[in-house]
């Protein structure tokens, strides 16, 4: 798979503080990258050396196996901040004026404004739009000259939940258009949903690189209810499990590998036990993302 873009020791220092330090990091083709870290670990900083806009204290990123330059930059689009645009102007107009500063030709407005859902409301003042809209256009912005790479800086913030599923909706058509997207987030739930893969930074150190697909593998968890006052020696007699746990008026099984939800069900079925709740709770990268941090901060002591 094509490498599209390339970090090799990248660090920005400011004094004392390491903002980034020696991050090393490969993003393919058609990969939608997460970069998540609590507040201050460095995402926004990556994304501006890796954009030219911060100049690294040491190493080197390469975009589509060159230097990174002009040649390289127009086949990246990015939003970092909300691009100013005129509160008096229509979405369309504020768009044609991107038009004559990139030099894209005037047909792209339509078709951008119809890709990010916006072509409705083209011809409404841009001060009239909802902050999703906003960011609509924005993303707009950034498709103009029709990008290979899409970087965008916690996309969804200060969105309602509606908001936030129209972008991630539309983060998804984009990258299913055959784009590659890097998205720093600290929103877990927004980058299980989209992204293909993730890293986690913390105080400017990566702590983690891989799948999404990934999270939630290992040992199944299973949670189980059942009114039945022997069901925790019943549950507590049987080797199916690695690890019981009760939590209020139910038991969390942590499960040996290749046993399921169903050989729980009929170990208390042949016990005369009926469970009656019985589920399968899989990791979400929200708590993988907090061991992760833990583990980390554990390693140090
Ligand atoms: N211009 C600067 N001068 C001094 N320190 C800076 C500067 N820019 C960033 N930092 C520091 O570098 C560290 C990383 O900041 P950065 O903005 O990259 O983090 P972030 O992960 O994007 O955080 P957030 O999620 O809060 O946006 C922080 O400690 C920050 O205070």
């Amino acid at each position: 798979m094509d490498t599209v873009l390339s970090i090799k020791g990248l660090s920005k220092h400011y004094g004392k503080i390491k903002a980034l330090d020696g991050l090393n990091l490969e993003v393919k083709k058609g990969n939608v990258f997460g970069i998540l870290g609590p507040n201050g670990s460095g995402k926004t900083t990556t994304l501006g050396m890796i954009l030219d806009v911060i100049n690294p204290t040491a190493g080197q990123f390469e975009w589509f196996g060159k230097k990174s330059g002009p040649a390289t930059r127009k086949r990246i689009g990015a939003i970092l901040e909300h691009p100013i645009f005129y509160p008096y102007l229509t979405g369309r107009q504020n768009l044609m004026i991107v038009c004559d500063i990139k030099q894209v030709p005037y047909e792209r407005v339509d078709e951008v404004l119809l890709q990010v859902g916006l072509e409705e409301r083209k011809n409404s003042k841009f001060k009239t739009y909802s902050l999703g809209m906003k960011q609509r256009l924005s993303i707009a912005s950034a498709l103009l000259c029709d990008p290979e790479v899409m970087i965008l800086d916690e996309p969804t913030n200060g969105l309602d939940p509606q908001g936030i599923a129209e972008i991630r909706d539309l983060i998804i058509s984009i990258a299913n258009s055959g784009k590659t997207i890097i998205i720093a987030s600290h929103l877990l739930d927004e980058v299980q949903k989209v992204c293909t893969h993730f890293c986690v930074l913390q105080r400017g150190k990566l702590i983690y690189n891989g799948l999404v697909e990934d999270v939630g593998k290992g040992n199944l968890s299973v949670e189980v209810k059942a009114d039945d006052e022997r069901l925790e020696e019943v549950l507590g007699a049987c080797n199916l499990h690695l690890e019981m746990k009760r939590e209020l008026d139910k038991y969390i099984l942590t499960m040996h590998d290749g046993y399921s939800a169903a050989d729980v069900n009929k170990y208390l079925f042949d016990h005369g036990i009926t469970a009656k709740h019985l589920i399968v709770k899989t990791k979400s990268l929200e708590k993988q993302f907090l061991e992760i941090l833990k583990d980390q901060e554990g390693g140090k002591q």
